[in-house]
């Protein structure tokens, strides 16, 4: 799994390196800059074309090759690529002017936008700066700018991993309105204007992926034109970061705003030969859910053990209990029934009250259906120590039965997953439930559910204070705490995090995205697949981590129109995929 770091332990691993004496300051941003243009030309290898030194036409005319069986657009011969670099006043100001220097020795015309000249504070951006100016670069201000013509690029090294204040609503939407022209005007000369953002879009808090913004006189209110998390006017096409990826690439308005990201090592930082490794220096760190395979080979403890299903009978591989509600609200445990079937429990059966047997048996087929008494049914049925996994919540009801039902598994200390109404109900007294809690527990709440248990956290989480620190993995490793078991919390950049600090991030943005998972009981399958896998023998973590993939894998796999049904059956193919 990748490793995922904070602007602070970016800062210290620099520092670090800076101090050892093995490179200075200048140098990393030198090589930064030439990551940010290896990485331009890896993405579009059609802007790394040589191109006679012609002055480039202004106005009509086309750089685009005419469609064959049309005259050419365009006679004056192909114009050099044109680029527009916008320099913050700190570091991330100092890349661009790197970059800008680059460009311009490729040949490239190039137009650099300042938004206030680097101080003392940041030496080395001021030496780029120089650098730039001595390589014959010119740099316009904020109210001066005025591009060479329709740029075929737009770097964006306003803010990086240095941002902490809000930036104006102001400054954002004048980029907007610079970026609207540049577009159109790219667009007109039938260019297509690339975006890039150094290290990460201008304006994201590196730790928290939220945007940063003052909100001036309208605190509260969207200002005028406000994008929202889709159209962040700083987003950008393509966003190259340096030595590991940032929390903020992934969560929040970050996960929204960064559709590819590429990670560029910086030599002379010391463990450089995988940016996957740190040192144990940096503690706290967050891992990103990836992929454990190569080919087609199974590569982890974790993923042998879905290999391991060749060997054994069923109940080598677990039984799960699914607990149901009242008649009528069935569905949502059949839903995690049928996940946790397909994960690879050797059995599973829905536990239900004695008057919702009927409904359920005439839909289950390999799940089979227990009619239970109450709470002591429940009691009575997990005598039997061959179930290893539960779940309750999905369809339970908010009803006095439910917290008794909880109790009573939880007392089992089985692999137990908790979701939906078995949270909900805790509202009033989530402490009752965190002292029955165990640390083979995993509980998946929503926004909405997590407010309830952890009313504190969530309200910290939202504070517009607090945006540029606090993010969801703070909030989510405090959960964990409290709880004293894993707590998977929601959404397209869903946190898992255990109550000893491991941390880990399931990301489902850039082109992982999948919007069509926010469907009617996706949640409750979730569910369910991680009850599976709890079943199987997973720890809680590994069952979180591993189940919150799969999901992604199956909606993904499935692709747009999916409904909940559809992701359990998607499962195989996934598995197929993977090679197993
Ligand atoms: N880590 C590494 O290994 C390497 C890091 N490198 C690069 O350094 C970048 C980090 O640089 P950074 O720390 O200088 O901060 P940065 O992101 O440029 O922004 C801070 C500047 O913005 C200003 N400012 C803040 N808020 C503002 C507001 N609301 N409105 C207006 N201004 C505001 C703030 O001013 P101040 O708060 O000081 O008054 C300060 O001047 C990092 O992202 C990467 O690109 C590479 O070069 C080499 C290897
Ligand atoms: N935009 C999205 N991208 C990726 N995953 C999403 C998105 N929206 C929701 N999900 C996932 O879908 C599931 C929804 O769960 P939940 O909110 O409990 O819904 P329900 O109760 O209807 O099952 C969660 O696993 C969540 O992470
Ligand atoms: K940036």
């Amino acid at each position: 799994m990748t490793e995922l770091v904070t602007a602070a332990q970016m800062r210290a691993i620099e520092q670090a390196a800076i101090e050892s004496g093995e490179v200075t300051g200048l140098e990393l941003m030198e090589r930064a800059g030439q990551g940010v243009v290896e990485a331009i030309f890896e993405e579009w290898p059609e802007l790394d074309m040589e191109v006679p030194d012609v002055p480039a036409a202004s106005g009509e005319g086309g750089a685009a090759p005419a469609a064959q069986g049309r005259p050419p657009r365009d006679i004056s011969g192909p114009k050099k690529h044109r680029a527009v670099v916008l320099c913050g006043p700190g570091n991330n100001g100092g890349d661009g002017f790197v970059v800008a220097r680059l460009l311009k020795a490729r040949g490239w015309e190039v137009s650099v936008w300042e938004l206030a000249a680097p101080g003392e504070g940041a030496p080395d951006a001021v030496a780029c700066r120089v650098a730039w100016l001595e390589a014959g670069g010119t740099i316009s201000t904020w109210d001066e700018i005025e591009p060479l013509g329709a740029p075929d690029l737009l770097v964006d090294a306003v803010f990086g991993t240095g941002l902490t204040r809000p930036i104006p609503v102001a400054l954002a939407n004048m980029f907007r309105l610079f970026r609207d022209d540049w577009e159109g005007a790219a667009r007109r000369e039938r260019r297509k204007m690339r975006r890039v953002s150094v290290d990460i879009p201008s304006g994201l808090s590196a730790d928290s992926g939220e945007i940063l913004i003052d909100w001036e006189d309208e605190r509260g209110e969207f200002p005028e034109g406000w994008p929202g998390f889709m159209d962040w006017y700083f987003d950008t096409d393509l966003t190259v970061t340096f030595h590991n990826a940032k929390l903020g690439h992934f969560l929040g308005a970050g996960g929204e705003s960064t559709r590819k990201l590429k990670v560029k090592l910086l030599r002379g930082l010391g463990f450089t030969d995988s940016p996957r490794e740190l040192p144990v220096s940096v503690e706290g760190h967050v891992r990103l859910i990836e992929p454990v395979f190569h080919g087609h080979r199974a590569r982890s403890d974790v993923w042998f053990s879905f290999v391991n299903k060749h060997h054994g009978h069923k109940f080598n591989h677990g039984h799960a209990l699914v607990m149901s509600g009242p008649p009528g609200q069935g569905g949502a445990a059949r839903l995690a029934a049928r996940g946790a079937l397909r994960i690879g429990a050797g059995l599973v059966t829905v536990g239900c009250p004695m008057r919702a047997v009927t409904e359920h048996a005439v839909q289950l087929t390999a799940i089979m259906v227990k009619g239970l008494d109450g709470t002591h049914g429940l009691g009575e049925i997990l005598e039997d120590k061959r179930i290893t996994g539960l779940c309750l919540g999905p369809g339970l009801g908010l009803g006095p039965a439910t917290a008794d039902l909880v109790r009573i598994a939880l007392e089992a200390k089985r692999g137990t997953v908790l979701d939906a109404d078995a949270l909900s109900r805790f509202q009033r007294k989530p402490d009752v439930l965190f002292d029955m809690l165990h640390d083979n527990c995993v509980l998946t709440p929503h926004g909405g559910e997590f407010a309830r248990l952890f009313p504190d956290l969530a309200e910290r989480l939202d504070a517009q204070e607090n945006t540029a620190t606090y993010s969801k993995v703070d909030a989510t490793r405090e959960a964990a705490k409290r709880a004293g078991c894993v707590v998977l919390f929601k959404g397209a950049d869903t946190v898992i995090a255990a109550p000893d600090g491991r941390c880990s991030i399931n990301a489902a943005v850039g082109d992982r995205a999948v919007p069509w998972l926010a469907t009617a009981g996706a949640g409750d399958v979730l569910a369910g697949m991680i009850t599976g896998l709890l079943a199987r023998g997973f720890d809680a973590m590994s069952a979180a981590e591993t189940g919150a993939w799969l999901h992604v894998e199956a909606a993904r796999s499935f692709g747009p129109g999916l409904i909940a049904e559809d992701l359990p059956e998607e499962l195989p193919k996934v598995f197929r995929a993977l090679g197993l």
